[in-house]
């Protein structure tokens, strides 16, 4: 699947049976064998030890150990080895999606959008910027929601102010380990309800390449929520790579969801895969799941536009209260349940981005061969 470089040093008796093993193990995300999915890029054998080299299309360091050890046993099976030695990387491919031109020190943009207000989609996008870095990634997030810009507070950083060493472009702020740049930053809560279409679209690309972006495998936009000129004048000025769609499972948010996944269809841009935000409340008496806003609206949604349900978040107090703290969940409860489901969505989203642009890939040889 990807175009990384292959070295194999191994006697064709021991390759096949090898290769053949290495393909057997289904990667859960890309839902190929590593062999097909092009993440095995070295093999050779000194003695009786395999040393292994795997580079992943998308960040899951969390998964290593597991694909280590699994695979390490299925291995050892075969007489010529005792021992593997496996390095591990990532890889994100660098493949310009649309026609827009991609950001100097950007492989990767995301968007995370929502057809309504107040879904959770900045609780989300921060969350999941967090979960990409987790996973391995060099992770920036871009603060688009003029309505309300949250990220600074929820990051942490309410009162940074960038600065332009050059006159030109301004720096971003650094917050648990990623970079962050907000409209919040710039304007007081006053002067950004006036912005209105078209001006609030070219402020915000403005402020996406005016910025000094360190080297980043996956740049995530909190984009204004809704599904009007704004969102659509920004999808089309910014080289978005594909959209994540945040609601809640009431039926109000999911109509407004649709309207999401169509518009990003119809400029073009891949949608990724459903959120489900507040999909279930787990009652702290006793423990009840409950579904105060209705059962697997998001699930049902993903199935009919034939995109992936990317995770189903709970309706939790800490959540909230992790991101009003300025340290959201993925970083406050590293090792806990919530965390567990954001870093799950990241490697989805970070593997349905490299699914998605095989198939570019793909298309763009046929057309090459002709
Ligand atoms: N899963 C959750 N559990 C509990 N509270 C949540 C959850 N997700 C979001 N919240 C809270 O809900 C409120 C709205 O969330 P957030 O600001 O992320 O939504 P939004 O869709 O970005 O809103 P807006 O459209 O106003 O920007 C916030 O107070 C946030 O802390």
């Amino acid at each position: 699947m990807s175009s990384a470089s292959h070295h194999y040093h191994l006697s064709d008796d021991l390759l096949a049976p090898v290769l053949a093993i290495l393909d057997a193990y289904q990667d859960p995300n890309l839902q190929q064998g590593l062999v097909t999915a092009g993440c095995v890029t070295k093999l050779d054998i000194e003695g009786k030890r395999l040393l292994l080299g795997l580079c992943y299309p998308y960040p899951c360091q969390s998964q290593y150990r597991d694909t280590v050890m699994a695979i390490t046993n299925k291995l050892a099976v075969l007489d010529a080895i005792d021992e593997v030695e496996c390095e591990i990387d990532f890889q994100p491919a660098t493949i310009a999606s649309g026609a827009v031109a991609p950001l100097p020190n950007v492989k990767q943009v995301i968007a995370v959008a929502s057809g309504k207000g107040g879904v959770g989609k900045s609780t989300t996008a921060v969350n999941l910027a967090l979960a990409l870095a987790a996973e391995g990634a060099k992770v920036g997030i871009l603060d688009a929601d003029i309505y309300g810009p949250s990220i600074p507070i929820m990051l942490g950083v309410p009162d940074f102010k960038p600065v332009s060493p050059d006159g030109k472009m301004m720096t971003a702020a650094s917050a648990h380990g990623i970079a962050a740049q907000s409209i919040g930053f710039m304007l007081g809560g006053d002067e950004a309800a006036v912005w209105r279409g078209p001006m609030a679209a070219g402020a915000l690309a403005q402020l996406l390449n005016e910025t000094l972006w360190p080297e980043l495998d996956y740049l995530v936009i909190d984009m204004p929520p809704g599904t009007g000129d704004i969102q659509l004048t920004l999808s089309q000025k910014v080289p978005v790579s594909g959209a994540v769609i945040v609601t809640t499972p009431q039926d109000i948010a999911l109509a407004d969801a649709k309207k999401g996944v169509s518009m990003f269809q119809k400029v073009n841009i891949p949608v990724l895969g459903i959120v489900e935000n507040m999909s279930f409340h787990l009652c702290s008496e006793c423990g009840h799941k409950e579904h105060p806003f209705g059962q697997d609206g998001g699930a049902k949604m993903a199935q009919r536009y034939n995109v992936p349900l990317l995770g189903q978040l709970p309706l939790k107090l800490n959540i909230r209260e992790d991101v009003d703290n300025g340290v959201p969940t993925v970083v406050a409860d590293s090792e806990g349940p919530v965390a567990q489901l954001y870093l799950a969505i990241a490697r989805k989203v970070g593997a349905q981005l490299a699914l998605t642009q095989t198939q570019n890939v793909v298309s763009i040889s046929i057309s090459d061969d002709e």
